[in-house]
C-alpha cells in the first residue's frame, strides 16, 4: 500500500475481553436461577396448608423478578466496548475539511436560584466559554426556568469577568477553566492570578450578597441597559410560574471583545413564557424551548446539554466529540456523543452510592458495544438534526426558520431576530405541533433524558460513549439521605412512565432495536419493581423466623448450596465489576448497601406515587435536587455519616425494616443456640444478620447519635411501634 495515504485515525473501538467469560457464566447462572425456580415450583405444588402455599408463592414471584431483573442487566454484559479518540490527529484533517465551519451551541439548564446557586450556574457557563473552540462558533444559552432576576444578575456579571477569564485561560494554557475549581486547587499563584481571583472574589460576593437579599439592589444597576432588563420583573406581576419570556443578549460574538480584543462567544440568557394554565413539561419544555431560541439565533449543527452543576474539566473535550462527529462513515446516523456523568466531592466511600458507576460509566459500554449508551441528561452532544425525525425520516419544523439547514444570516440582535426568537418561547407555540412527541426532547416521562434517548434510538440514531482518563465534566452529587432518595425516587416515577406507555422498552423497543437493546432499556425502566423482591426479603424470612417457621432449605440439604451459589455469583459478580472499574471494596459496599435502601423506600414509594398517578389521584413534578451544601451537613458528609435529620415517611419504611431484622436476628440467634430447629432456620438467620450488618448506620442514628443529622426521635417512636404492630400482625397470621 505504499504510496497511498492512509488517513490519520480518529477512534477506535476495541471489544472488551470480557465477554466470553461473561457469556459462559450468563449460562450457568442462568442453569442456577431456573434450577431454583424449579424448586419453588415443587415446593408450591406440595404444599399442604394455605400458610405454606402463600409463603412459597411469594418466594416464587420474589425468585421470579430478581431473576429477570438479572437477565435483563445480562444483556450490558454480552458485547462490551471501549473508544479511544485521537483529537491530536484532528487538526491535520480539519484543514482539510474545514470543521471550524462547525457551530455549537450550549445549553446550561436552571430551575431555583435557592436550591442551584447562581454562582455555580455561572461557574458552568465560563467553564464551557473557555473551551478550546474558535469563540466566534460558540454560543452558550442559559435557560432559566426559575424565572430570577438573580440569575440574570449573576451572567451579567459573568460576561464581565469573563473577558478577563477566558484570555487568562488561554494565555496559561489553563485543563481547570472553571474559576471555582481552578481557584480551589491552585495554591502557587502569580500575581496575575491573583488578581484574577480579586475580580472572582469580588463577583462572587456582589452575587452572593442580592442572593441573600433576595433581590437585585438599586445599587447593584449601573446603566440603563440593565435597568431596562431588571423593570420587566417589576412591572407586571412577575412570577416565577407566570410571566413573560426574558431573552437577554449578554455577549455577542463579533461585536464583544476580551481584554486582548478577541472576540467572545455568544452568551444570551432565556427564562422562557411560563403560564399557571400552560403545562411546561419541566426540563424536557425548557430545552425544547432552547432548541427553538437557538434555532432562531445561531442554529448551530450540534448542540451540547448541561445541567447547571455540571461544569467542564476538560476543555478539549470539543475536540474529543469532534472524532467522531467528522467521521463521515459515522456522521448520518450519529444522533449524540455521550460522555458520562462523574461526580466531585463524592466521600471516600461514597456512603449514599451517588457514583452510580454502574449506569453511569460500566453500563454504556455495555450499549456502546450493540447500538450505543443511551442518554443521560448532561454532558450530551447532539446532532441538531435528531430533534427533527430519524435519520431517513426528516420531519419539517411548522417554520421554516426552525429547519436544521436554515442559515443564520442575521445578526443576533436584529430585531427580527429577537421577535421571532421571543415568538418560539412562548407557552403557547408548542400546541398544535409535534413539539415533545415527534420533535425535540420527548414529554411524558420524569426521566426526560432517559426517554428521549430510547425514542431516537428506536428511530435508528445511533450514539457513541465518549469516556476519557480525564473526566469531560464533573458535577454535584446530593449529600442528605433525603435529597437522594426523593432524587431517585422521581427517576423511579419516570421509569415506569414509560415502562407502562405504548413504548415500552420490552415490545416497543425490542422491535425497533432487537432484544439485547430492549432488555437494555427494559432493565432501567422496570428498575423500581426491585423494590418488590427486596421488600419481600427484608420482612418475610424475619417474621417467620421469629416464629419459628423455616422457609428455606435446610444446610444439609442440596437445595442450600444452590442458594449460596446465586448469592455469591450475584454478589461477587457485581463486586468484581466494581474493582475492575477502578473501584474499591468499600464504595461497592455502600453500592449494595444503598440497593437494600432503596428497594425499601424510594423504589417503593415511586412505585406507589407512579400508581396514585396512574389512577388520577395525584401528580408528581420535578423535585429539583438542592446544590446548595450546609457547612454542618457537608463536614458530616465529609465524615460518612449518614443525614437523616428530617421526617420523611421513606425514613420510617427504612427503620421498620431495620428494626424487625434486628429483632428477627437476635432472637433467632438465641433460638439456634437453644438448638431450636437450628439447621431448617440458618438460611433465614443469615439473612437477617446480613440485613443488620447494613442497617449498622441506621441503628446508630436512632440511638447513640446527638447531632441533628440524626433520626428524629418522633420517626423513631413511629417506626418502634410500627415494627411492633407488624410483628404482631404477623405472629397472628402466621400462628393461625
Ligand atoms: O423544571 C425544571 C426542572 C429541572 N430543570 C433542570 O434540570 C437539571 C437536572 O435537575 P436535577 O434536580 O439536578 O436532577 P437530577 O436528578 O440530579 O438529574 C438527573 O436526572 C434528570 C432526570 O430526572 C436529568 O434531567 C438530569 O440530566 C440528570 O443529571 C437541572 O439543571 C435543573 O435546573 C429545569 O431546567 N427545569
Ligand atoms: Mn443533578
Amino acid at each position: 500500500m505504499e504510496g497511498v495515504k492512509t488517513k490519520p485515525l480518529l477512534h477506535t473501538l476495541r471489544f472488551s475481553p470480557l465477554i466470553a467469560p461473561n457469556r459462559v457464566f450468563a449460562v450457568v447462572y442462568t442453569c442456577a436461577i431456573l434450577a431454583l425456580l424449579y424448586h419453588h415450583a415443587i415446593t408450591v405444588f406440595h404444599s399442604t396448608t394455605l400458610l405454606s402455599f402463600s409463603i412459597s408463592i411469594t418466594l416464587l414471584i420474589s425468585d421470579v423478578i430478581l431473576g429477570l431483573m438479572w437477565a435483563a442487566k445480562q444483556s450490558f454484559r454480552m458485547n462490551p466496548a471501549h473508544r479511544q479518540v485521537f483529537p491530536e490527529n484532528l487538526e491535520k484533517i480539519m484543514k482539510e475539511n474545514d470543521f471550524q465551519a462547525l457551530g455549537l451551541d450550549i445549553f446550561i439548564c436552571t430551575a431555583d436560584p435557592y436550591k442551584e446557586p447562581p454562582m455555580s450556574v455561572v461557574n458552568t457557563a465560563l467553564s464551557v466559554m473557555a473551551y478550546d473552540y474558535p469563540t466566534e462558533k460558540l454560543s452558550v444559552y442559559v435557560s432559566d426556568d426559575g424565572g430570577s432576576a438573580m440569575t440574570l444578575f449573576a451572567f451579567m456579571e459573568a460576561a464581565k469577568f469573563g473577558s478577563h477569564w477566558l484570555p487568562f485561560c488561554r494565555r496559561n494554557k489553563l485543563v481547570e477553566r472553571c474559576p471555582d475549581a481552578y481557584f480551589r486547587s491552585n495554591h502557587h499563584q502569580s500575581s496575575e492570578a491573583e488578581q484574577i481571583k480579586m475580580m472572582y472574589e469580588s463577583m462572587k460576593a456582589r452575587v452572593e450578597n442580592i442572593v441573600e437579599k433576595g433581590k437585585v439592589g438599586d445599587e447593584y444597576i449601573t446603566n440603563q441597559q440593565q435597568r431596562e432588563a431588571f423593570n420587566k420583573w417589576t412591572s407586571q406581576g412577575f412570577t416565577r410560574q407566570d410571566h413573560p419570556t426574558v431573552i437577554q443578549v449578554l455577549l455577542e460574538t463579533g461585536r464583544d471583545k476580551d481584554m486582548t480584543g478577541e472576540s467572545m462567544p455568544n452568551l444570551i440568557y432565556v427564562s422562557r413564557h411560563k403560564s399557571k394554565t400552560s403545562p411546561h413539561h419541566f426540563k424536557a419544555g425548557a430545552l425544547n424551548a432552547l432548541v427553538r431560541v437557538s434555532g432562531i439565533m445561531t442554529n448551530a449543527p450540534i448542540i451540547l446539554t448541561l445541567d447547571c452543576d455540571m461544569y467542564s474539566n476538560d476543555p478539549q473535550t470539543p475536540h474529543r466529540m469532534l472524532c467522531f462527529f467528522s467521521d463521515p462513515k459515522l456522521r448520518p446516523n450519529l444522533g449524540y456523543v455521550q460522555f458520562p456523568q462523574i461526580f466531585h466531592g463524592l466521600n471516600k466511600d461514597d456512603i449514599y452510592a451517588c457514583e452510580f458507576k454502574r449506569v453511569f460509566q460500566t453500563n454504556p459500554t455495555g450499549l456502546d458495544g450493540l447500538l450505543g449508551p443511551s442518554h443521560v441528561g448532561t454532558g450530551c452532544f447532539f446532532s441538531r438534526r435528531v430533534f427533527f425525525g430519524g435519520p431517513s425520516s426528516f420531519l419539517a419544523p411548522e417554520i421554516p426558520e426552525l429547519r436544521p439547514d436554515h442559515v443564520v444570516s442575521k445578526p443576533i440582535q436584529a430585531q427580527q431576530v429577537l421577535a421571532l426568537a421571543h415568538q418560539v418561547a412562548d407557552c403557547k407555540y408548542e400546541n398544535q405541533t409535534n413539539w415533545g412527541s415527534k420533535l425535540g426532547f420527548r414529554y411524558g416521562s420524569l426521566v426526560e433524558d432517559y426517554y428521549t434517548g430510547y425514542r431516537l434510538q428506536c428511530e435508528g440514531w445511533k450514539s457513541v460513549f465518549c469516556h476519557p482518563n480525564r473526566a469531560a465534566f464533573l458535577g454535584d452529587v446530593p449529600i442528605t439521605l433525603n435529597d437522594v432518595l426523593s432524587q431517585t425516587k422521581r427517576w423511579c416515577v419516570g421509569l415506569l412512565e414509560v415502562s407502562f406507555s405504548k413504548y415500552c422498552p420490552l415490545t416497543f423497543g425490542s422491535k425497533a432495536m432487537g432484544p439485547l437493546m430492549g432488555l437494555c432499556y427494559a432493565h432501567y425502566a422496570f428498575w423500581p419493581i426491585w423494590s418488590i423482591p427486596i421488600t419481600i426479603y427484608a420482612f418475610l424470612p424475619q417474621l417467620t423466623l421469629l416464629n419459628g417457621i423455616s422457609i428455606f432449605p435446610k444446610v444439609s440439604d442440596n437445595w442450600f448450596f444452590l442458594y449460596i451459589f446465586l448469592f455469591i455469583g450475584s454478589y461477587g459478580q457485581d463486586c468484581l465489576d466494581c474493582i475492575l472499574a477502578k473501584g474499591t471494596f468499600q464504595r461497592w459496599w455502600s453500592d449494595q448497601r444503598m440497593w437494600m435502601v432503596r428497594g425499601v423506600t424510594c423504589h417503593m414509594f415511586g412505585l406507589i406515587e407512579f400508581v396514585s398517578k396512574y389512577l388520577g389521584i395525584a401528580t408528581q413534578g420535578f423535585n429539583v435536587t438542592s446544590k446548595v451544601v450546609d457547612n454542618e451537613q457537608g463536614k458530616r458528609y465529609d465524615q460518612g455519616t449518614f443525614e437523616f435529620g428530617v421526617e420523611s415517611p421513606m425514613f420510617v419504611s427504612l427503620a421498620v425494616a431495620a428494626i424487625i431484622n434486628l429483632i428477627a436476628f437476635v432472637g433467632g440467634l438465641i433460638g439456634v443456640l437453644r438448638g431450636k430447629n437450628s439447621e431448617g432456620l440458618f438460611g433465614q438467620l443469615l439473612i437477617s444478620g446480613f440485613v443488620v450488618l447494613n442497617c449498622c448506620p441506621v441503628y446508630e442514628a436512632m440511638v447513640l447519635r446527638t447531632d441533628k443529622g440524626r433520626m428524629p426521635t418522633k420517626t423513631t417512636i413511629i417506626s418502634t411501634f410500627l415494627a411492633w404492630a407488624l410483628y404482631t400482625a404477623a405472629s397472628l397470621i402466621l400462628k393461625m
